[in-house]
């Protein structure tokens, strides 16, 4: 107990060799952007100023809002990255190891690329001090130890809330389960009009990638594919919430607020990933809060242990261009769009309602004018006005339930809406094929 204490709160540093050794070039291309006042704050950071750590930060996150996101300089990202490892490595000294990986997690979401490894490696060791520390406390509230002897009062707290786990994982995973069994008259409730009328998506089973080349990549057409995730990690590990919190529930995720990103009340927040597992389970399906888009596998290396690429996504010579997840409560809404790539959308837990367009329809979709917006219609699937957008009416689309364990393949600029009809984990692998192959 003792050793295990010690071990927890010993004041050991939070080590960053690329930073040491990057530093110097790094703060050279800075102040040749003119980035002189973040220049100096940073070298006072480096010599033990937290307050200067904290002023550096602050200045590259102005820089990164300074305009559209592709327009930033990679070399803000990486004095951002390089300000969140000083505010860390302060939070780190104190014993503050939550608050360390929230900073961490901030600088892997919005830094750049060459911090990366002392962030992942400061990011495992502050993770291992957290759990440590909920080690100890737990042991504390079973009689051990005086809790407020330690020195990370976040842990304490999420000790305090695991007092009342037991019950609270076991109603999560009842509601996974009673969220399984959806009726289809209470499904076509739900769904846009005309759902599961058309024609359904091609269902296959255990496909082999020539088929899956032949009969669907190379004619650009959509399809099911089953029996073919069966040996993912995540296929048994994602059910059950206590371990998707004892892996991320300390870190920090970006979360998506309000019916879809095309309305006015439509947020962004971030969460640690405990407090949105905590929103999942209590949110109405009125104001969903959804893990949208993100790339939490570069984020978090356990879960991406869990995930395998599929073969499909070696179809044409793959470029993977990103690997997303898509974690919510039922009722989240992905609106009518389409992006540019090869898609392999894969249902780990739950299941969803996916409508699709071919590419060709993409004047009788309206898409809006405005250039940030053009892959996605103006048309709201789940309630709009015929007069208003004629078109659509008499459209003829594919349609399907992608149920847990199953894959589909949406080729590239295929509209897609996708409502998810219960809890739903699931996770998307963009990939582009290379330019001599004959659908790149
Ligand atoms: O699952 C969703 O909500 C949307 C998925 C999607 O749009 C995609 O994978 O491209
Ligand atoms: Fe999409």
């Amino acid at each position: 107990m003792a050793d295990l204490q010690t071990a927890v709160t010993s004041g050991d540093v939070m080590e960053t060799p690329v930073l040491d050794d990057e530093a110097p070039d790094l703060l050279h291309r800075i102040s040749e952007e003119g980035g002189y006042a973040y220049v100096s704050m940073s070298t006072r950071a480096a010599g033990g100023d937290i307050r200067a750590a904290e002023a550096a930060r602050e200045m590259a996150w102005e820089q990164l809002h300074s305009g559209p996101w592709n327009s930033v300089l990679p070399v803000w990202r990486d004095a951002y990255s390089m300000a969140c490892l000083f505010v860390a490595k302060f939070h780190y000294a104190n014993g503050e190891f939550t608050e360390a990986l929230r900073v961490l997690d901030m600088g892997l979401i919005m830094g750049g690329t060459v911090l990366r490894k002392d962030l992942d490696s400061a990011v495992g060791k502050a993770t291992e001090r957290a759990n440590a520390l909920l080690r100890v406390s737990e042991q504390s509230v079973n009689g051990c130890a005086n809790p407020k002897s330690l020195t990370n009062q976040n842990a304490i707290n999420m000790t305090e809330q695991n007092s009342e786990d037991g019950k609270k994982v076991d109603i999560m995973l009842r509601r996974f389960e009673s969220e399984q069994i959806v009726d289809r008259r209470q499904v076509l409730q739900i769904l846009p009009k005309k759902s599961l009328s058309c024609k359904l998506v091609d269902r296959r089973s255990a496909l082999s990638l020539e088929g899956f080349m032949r009969d669907y990549f190379l004619p650009g057409s959509p399809v099911l594919l089953s029996d073919c995730m069966s040996h993912w990690p995540a296929r048994t590990k994602w059910n059950d919430l206590n371990y998707l919190k004892k892996v991320a529930g300390y870190r920090t995720v970006p979360v998506e607020v309000g019916k879809n990103y095309l309305c006015n009340d439509w947020k962004q927040e971030m969460l640690t990933f405990s407090e949105f597992l905590e929103r999942i389970q209590s949110n109405g399906p009125d104001v969903p809060t959804y893990l949208a888009q993100h790339p939490l596998f570069d984020q978090i290396q356990e879960l991406r242990n869990d995930i395998v690429t599929p073969d499909y996504c070696f179809a044409g010579g793959t470029e993977m261009k990103s690997v997303n997840a898509w974690f919510g409560p039922a009722g989240t809404v992905t609106p009518l769009h389409h992006d540019p790539h090869h898609n392999i959308l894969a249902q780990v837990v739950g299941k969803k309602y996916i409508r699709l367009y071919p590419a060709s329809f993409s004047e009788e979709l309206y898409p809006h004018s405005e250039s940030m917006l053009q892959n996605s219609s103006q048309v709201d699937l789940d309630n709009f006005d015929p007069n208003e957008f004629p078109k659509i009416q008499d459209l003829e689309f594919m349609d399907c339930i992608l149920e847990e364990g199953e894959m589909l393949y949406i080729p590239p600029k295929w509209w897609h809406y996708v409502r998810s009809l219960t809890t739903s984990l699931s996770v998307s692998f963009w990939w582009s094929a290379s330019p001599s192959s004959p659908t790149s």
